[in-house]
């Protein structure tokens, strides 16, 4: 014998209505045993208790409410019974029905009151009417149903509105009644009745509790309660995206779930199921094939840590502290007692080890009156000053992982801080429940959804991590990373379990914000029609207050003012790349405080761009460095644009024709003066000094420049090429000397010990950078360990691809160290 229910939602529409009876119907014809319980028809409890209420204030449109109450159930006669006879009857019974509830509406709004006994009788028409339609549309299918109102056979005491179950009773009478009637009954769930035939109502879960309470008298082998969602999930679907079906849990697992709000089930209403060990199974009318979720006592010690992760949105945070409570034995006994005696439902206990304070949480309506009491408890101490008046703080959610595993596996509370602390999350307070089945943590109600989401990612890792991504300049290199990034997500997501959502993205002149992810194959456009303006402060608030998960800001300008802002977004606890060269080579002690507020928030501040492009030059100096080595000199070609500039030089094309060249293949920078005056050079030498230790100053690094005074100080970029273009000659003699010597130009920067120096050189083929080419980078390291053969980086050191290329890496690591 199996006991199924379904819910309100499961039967709020005739079609749905229809559904339900497919699926009893294969169960008739597989050959099961089964009863069914069914709740009101979706909303109309709420109805009934409406409609009472107006009736109770006298006032007389209850009228109305009663007449759409009874329409609606004689619609669905209509609907679905096409069977004449039946739909005949079954009208005429509940016409005659509703005509009592009529009448009993009728005498409330004659005397003006609704009594809680009143109220029980005047609901239990909603579960009598939808298993009684039920049964008559069942029957019509051919599956052999009969209605049984449930006043029958669950006995209770007369606490109207949640009525105690005398389960003896009650269980005798199921048996008794099950014996004599081997049709399928369609149960009345939620009601029952107590001594003289009174109707009773069992309370919050109640149609749960009908099939359990049957479930138990009949010794049922499972219980499967129908609903509009596939079984319980890891996390509430509307807050975490990627949430998914749990398949099994302990009984325990889902009293803890529900205590932290999940509300699929509500356990204590299934206490006799559990008592005898009944399997109890969620399963969605909408996908009926879908397993859903088994609650059973089964525990699986090689399943996962954690079971789920659920939340309760609003809480408050009493702390009650003071000298006076060190080492003092009772304390808690009286601030718990306290609590008790004024009837407040405490959520959370956590003591801080010191002894010193006590925090617990409650609901936000009940923090007032929980200070109340507790400091009314205290009052002389808090008069003497040993104890302090209560603490309240508000606003404040409880973020629970839940599982009984995990109290078999170390490290799971490291795993959970360390997600919250990489995503900014503070945690207000801790508690492990004694039980060990869950860690829970009061955080600020803000950070609920990126928490629930952070955890998500790092206990389920069988999903995708989402990283959201917040660009700024989709120029040459920001606009080749976004089409990087679309074509490349597909396979992140598949073999690297990650995903790339651009979820802020700014141009020169407007910005545009998209939680779910921006569509990367139509940015432009969405640009265009944006109708923000530009406005770094506001971009900064806005990924503030979206305040997601895996967070990365990716500035792909080269402008100081978008680098102004690093501080603060790095100090929100937001991960930065970028190709900017700004921030980094701008004051020393700037760019320390940058490095130290990412150390202090566990976020990652990353430019491998800034020297040798995609080339892993930053990221190999701190490897020999942190691997114990000493650098003693670093020489470097680091300008792609000069590099192909010098390579390109032949005596014959005019010098800037192969500027222009160079600025059209993306490797000079914005302002190309940049390249050709040492000054990117010299920004990425001083770069490298900072990262070798060596904390050098834009004005410490010796610039030797090959530009004409003319050049150097025009005052605009075309004017720049006006005077390049004027002074060919010069530039030719330039390569000519150098040419007739066999030798070739190169822009070559020098760290030796804390000297930093750049300079134009003419070198022969017997130095090593006279072989490079196109836009070639190369940096040598002399180091302790590569004293006699230094370690060479060398390849493309600008250029769209290759720079995008290497921001995108840079970003998959951020990600990958995140959560
Ligand atoms: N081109 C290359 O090979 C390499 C470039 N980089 C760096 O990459 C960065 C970008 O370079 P490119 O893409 O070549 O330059 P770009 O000039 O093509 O792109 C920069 C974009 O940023 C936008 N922008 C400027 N200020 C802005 C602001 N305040 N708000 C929003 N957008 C703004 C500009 O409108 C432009 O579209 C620079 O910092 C450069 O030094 C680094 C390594 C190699
Ligand atoms: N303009 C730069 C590009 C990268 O930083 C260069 O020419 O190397
Ligand atoms: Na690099």
């Amino acid at each position: 014998m199996k006991v199924l229910k379904f819910g309100g939602s499961s039967v709020a529409q005739p079609d749905r209505i229809r559904g339900i009876v497919e699926i009893l119907k294969d169960y008739y014809a597989a050959g099961d045993h089964f009863t069914v319980v069914f709740s009101a028809f979706g909303g109309v409890t709420d109805n009934l208790i409406e409609m009472s209420e107006l009736a109770a204030r006298g006032d007389d449109r209850y009228g109305q409410l009663f007449q759409e109450f009874a329409d609606r159930h004689q619609l669905a006669i209509g609907e679905l019974l096409t069977n004449e006879k039946l739909q005949q009857e079954t009208a005429h019974q509940m016409r005659r029905s509703h005509e009592v509830l009529k009448n009993l509406l009728y005498g409330i709004f004659l005397v003006r009151e609704a009594s809680p006994r009143t109220m029980d009788y005047v609901l239990s028409f909603g579960e009598r009417s939808s298993s009684y339609i039920i049964s008559q549309v069942l029957q019509q299918a051919g599956v052999p149903a009969e209605f049984l109102d449930a006043r029958r056979i669950i006995k209770t005491d007369k606490t109207f509105g949640n009525a105690k179950v005398a389960f003896e009773k009650t269980y005798a009478k199921i048996k008794e009644h099950y014996r004599e009637h081997p049709k399928v009954q369609v149960v009345t769930g939620f009601i029952a009745s107590a001594k003289g035939g009174l109707t009773t109502t069992l309370g919050r879960g109640g149609s749960d509790y009908t099939a359990s309470l049957l479930a138990a008298g009949l010794k049922a082998q499972a219980i499967e309660i129908w609903t509009d969602v596939s079984g319980v999930l890891t996390a509430d679907p509307r807050r975490v995206e990627k949430a998914f079906t749990i398949p099994k849990m302990t009984y325990a697992e889902a009293m803890e779930m529900s205590h932290f709000g999940a509300k699929v089930i509500y356990p204590p209403t299934l206490m006799p199921a559990l008592q005898n060990r009944i399997p109890l199974y969620i399963k969605n009318t909408f996908q009926p094939d879908f397993p859903g979720t088994k609650v059973s006592e089964e525990s699986d010690p090689d399943g996962e840590a954690v079971r789920g992760i659920s939340s309760i949105n609003n809480v408050a945070l009493c702390t009650v502290s003071g000298t006076g409570m060190f080492g003092v034995p009772g304390i808690a006994g009286r601030i718990f007692g306290s609590l008790a005696a004024a009837n407040i439902n405490v959520i959370l206990i956590t003591q801080g080890s010191s002894e010193h304070a006590i925090s617990f949480a409650v609901q936000p309506s009940d923090a007032e009156r929980a200070r109340e009491a507790v400091e009314a408890a205290f009052a002389f101490e808090i008069a003497r000053g040993v104890v302090n008046a209560v603490k309240v703080e508000r606003d404040l959610s409880v973020v629970a992982i839940i599982g009984e595993n995990m109290r078999y596996q170390p490290g799971i509370a490291g795993r959970l801080f360390r997600a919250l602390g990489k995503n900014g999350i503070n945690a207000v307070a801790i508690a492990q429940g004694s039980s060990e089945l869950n860690v829970s943590v009061v955080i600020s109600r803000e950070d609920e959804t990126k928490a629930l989401n952070a955890l998500h990612e790092t206990f389920f890792l069988s999903d995708y991590k989402t990283l959201h991504l917040f660009i700024v300049g989709v120029g040459l290199i920001g606009g080749t990373l976004l089409k990087q990034i679309d074509q490349q997500n597909d396979y992140l997501r598949e073999r690297r379990g990650m995903e790339l959502k651009v979820v802020g993205l700014a141009n020169s002149k407007k910005m545009i914000f998209a939680p779910s992810g921006i569509d990367l194959s139509r940015w432009k456009e969405s640009l265009v029609q944006s109708s923000i303006p530009i406005d770094l402060a506001v971009f900064v608030g806005r990924m503030r207050d979206l305040n997601l998960s895996n967070s990365i800001f990716v500035d792909n300008t080269a402008d100081s003012k978008i680098a102004s802002f690093y501080e603060t977004i790095l100090d929100e606890s937001i991960s930065i790349s970028t190709p900017n060269k700004i921030a980094t080579s701008s004051g020393y002690l700037q760019y320390q405080r940058l490095k130290n507020i990412a150390d202090k928030r566990g976020v990652q501040f990353r430019y491998e761009t800034n020297v040798g492009a995609g080339l892993p030059v930053i990221s190999t100096l701190r490897d020999l460095i942190d691997s114990g080595d000493r650098i003693t000199k670093i020489e470097g070609v680091l300008s792609g644009s000069l590099s192909y500039i010098f390579n390109t030089l032949d005596g014959i094309l005019p010098f800037s024709d192969i500027v222009r060249e160079a600025r059209e293949k993306g490797f000079t920078e914005p302002d190309p003066r940049i390249d050709l005056s040492g000054k990117d050079v010299a920004r990425k030498i001083l770069i490298l000094a900072r990262e070798t230790g060596v904390p050098l100053n834009a004005e410490d690094v010796h610039v030797n420049g090959f530009l004409p005074e003319e050049a150097m100080a025009a005052a605009s970029v075309e004017d720049f090429f006006n005077v390049i273009e004027d002074q060919a000659a010069y530039f030719n003699e330039l390569y000519e000397s150098a040419s007739r010597e066999g030798k070739v130009l190169r822009m070559i920067a020098t760290l030796d010990s804390d000297q930093a120096t750049v300079g134009v050189q003419a070198v022969g083929p017997d130095n090593p950078f006279y072989t490079l080419s196109g836009s070639d980078n190369m940096i040598v390291f002399t180091t302790d360990r590569y004293r006699v053969r230094p370690l060479v980086v060398r390849g493309p050191g600008a250029g769209a691809e290759v720079t995008a290329a290497g921001v995108f890496a840079e970003i998959i690591q951020i990600g990958s160290s995140l959560s």
